[in-house]
Parts: C-alpha cells; structure tokens; sequence
C-alpha cells in the first residue's frame, strides 16, 4: 500500500465579511502520496493560496475565516494536534516555497543567520559551526557556485535566481515530507524558471519530498507533476495524471484553461474572459486517480 502524506477531505472555507460570508472553497477533497508531485493548477482567485495557507495551519489564526473538512499529515488529523506541535510542522516536516523570494528572505539578515534559523526549528541544539557546515552544503546541492559567500551576503546582493534557489535549500534544509511550492520562480525570467523548477525536481526526487505544486502555469504543471487538481472557484472540477489531463482534457473549464494558454511560451496566465455556465459541470474524473476510500468513479 502507498503511504499517504497528505489527505484533505471535504475542506470548506468562508470569510465573514462585511456584507456575509464570502464562500472560498466549497468542498476540496485531494491527496498526496509519499514521492509524488501533485499540482493544483487554476486561474487566479480559484483557491489555490488558502489551501496551502490551511494545510500549513496559517489561515486558522484568521478570525474572520471559517474553516471545516479534515485535514491529516502522515497519518495524523491535523485539528487534533496541539497549536505548539502544529507551529513545530512548519519549516520542518512541512517547508513552503514562495513565487517571489524577497517575501519571504529578510533583506536584513545575512543569509547564513536565515539558515541557521531554518535548521534550528529542527535541531534546536545546533551550533552555529554545525549550521554553517549544513548550510554549505544545501546551497551546494542547489549549484550555488560559492556557498560560503552566499552565506554572508544579504538576499539583495544576490540574484532573482540565486535567491529562489537558496529558498528552495532553506525550504528542503531539514528534509521535509511535503513541500508546498506556490508559483516558485514566477517572478523570474523563463529561462531561469525552468532551470529553478529542474533543479527542485531533481532534489525532490532524490529525497521523496512529496510536492503539492501550485500554479495557474499550464506549461510548468506538464513538465512537473505527477498527477493534478484543477480548481474553479473553489471546486476541484477534474483530476487527472499530468499525462491523462493534458492528452484527454474533459471538463469544460479545463478545456478552457488548456486553450487559454499562450502558444509561445506554453505557460503565462491564462485569462478566462466568459464564466460559462459549463464550468459549473460535475467532478470529472480520470481512471485511477480517484481519492483513497472513495467509490472509483
Ligand atoms: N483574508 C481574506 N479575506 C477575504 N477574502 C480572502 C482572503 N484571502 C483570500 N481571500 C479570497 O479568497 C479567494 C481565493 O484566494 P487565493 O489567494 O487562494 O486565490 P489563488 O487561486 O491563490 O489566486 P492567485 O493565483 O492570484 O494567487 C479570492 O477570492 C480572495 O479574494
């Protein structure tokens, strides 16, 4: 049997605002098993940040968010682990990449003081000589070419492609079982996206870090994950294997989706101008990549 990382099942969010409750997410039901790359591809408001922001225990802080559904990491239902055990999760058996490095790399501290932050969360006890040694070696794995450098340069002195890739060393750093990658390296120049998303991939694979991998890029979910969700405000309206998806699109709005893509680079933004009444359509979904537990369709 394949050991599962990630179950969310019937995840539902709303925000109370001033005029009612915005419905957010409406039902998202999704797995990830241990090793795979899972995408959530959709266009931009569908739901894909606040998934993640859940699943890292992020939004629950929200007042005005209403939150219900199951969520369980490895085995474990994750409303019923205790707030410290659940901060403890991030940054280590749970790391996030974002799109834009700079959020989340702080202009003020040297990168070797970031680092040794990241591996303290995991390893408390650890000096700043062992940290040093770790993170030398992580930035070597991501080909950053003088790590010791790297290590005391703030991010401003480094590149757009060298700062996503020392996020993506500090985000592998202690070995987590799930990465979450929002977007990473969309606000790099195409070029360096792709040796970025190579890059990851590779560490990804070699480490069976299951990836939940989200974009609105088409073109990237292709050539970089296993198995996708495609989302329409707030409902996984099909779920396929990259290959079944992009060779045999059946929903209506991923039809769309897949036709909205821009024929040169093969990824961008899709803008879908008409909401149609067709991508209200049922969950379609593809032979064998049902949920665990589920009737196979
Ligand atoms: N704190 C909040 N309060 C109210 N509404 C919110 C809040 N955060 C997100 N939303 C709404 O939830 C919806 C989903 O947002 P989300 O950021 O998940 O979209 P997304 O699919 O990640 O889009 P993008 O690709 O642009 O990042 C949007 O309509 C957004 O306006």
């Amino acid at each position: 049997m394949t050991a599962t990382t990630l179950r969310i099942a019937d995840l539902r969010l709303g925000f109370r605002t001033w005029a009612g409750m915005a419905e957010v997410l409406h039902g998202i039901s999704l797995h990830i098993d241990k090793g795979e790359r899972v995408a959530l591809v959709g266009e931009s408001g569908s739901g894909k940040s606040v998934t993640a922001r859940i699943i890292l225990g992020l939004l629950q802080q929200l007042r005005s968010a209403r939150i219900s559904g199951t969520l369980e990491f490895e085995g474990t239902d994750l409303d019923r682990l205790p707030d410290a055990e659940r901060h403890r999760l991030r940054g280590t058996k749970m790391s996030m990449i974002f799109q834009d490095p700079t959020s989340s790399l702080n202009p003020v501290y040297r990168i070797g003081t970031q680092f040794h932050e990241v591996l303290k969360r995991a390893e408390p006890g650890i000096t700043e000589a062992e940290s040093r040694a770790k993170a030398v070696a992580r930035l070597a794995d991501v080909a950053i070419p003088d790590p010791e450098r790297a290590l005391e340069s703030y991010s401003f002195q480094l590149s757009g492609g060298m700062n996503q890739r020392v996020m993506i060393a500090m985000a592998l750093a202690n070995e987590p079982s799930l990465l979450i990658a929002d977007e990473p390296g969309t606000a790099l120049d195409v070029t360096v996206q792709a040796q970025t998303l190579k890059l990851m991939r590779d560490l990804v694979e070699e480490h069976h870090t299951s990836v939940l991998f989200i974009s609105h890029n088409l073109g990237v979910v292709r050539e970089f994950a296993d198995r996708v969700y495609v989302i329409y405000k707030g409902r996984i309206v099909e779920q396929a294997t990259a290959e079944g998806l992009f060779a045999d699109p059946r929903h209506p709005y991923t039809r769309a989706l897949l036709s909205a893509v821009p024929r040169i680079t093969g990824g961008g933004i899709p803008e879908i101008e008409d909401v149609s009444e067709d991508y209200f359509q049922p969950l379609v979904v593809h032979e064998g990549c049902g949920e665990p537990g589920e009737a196979r369709p």
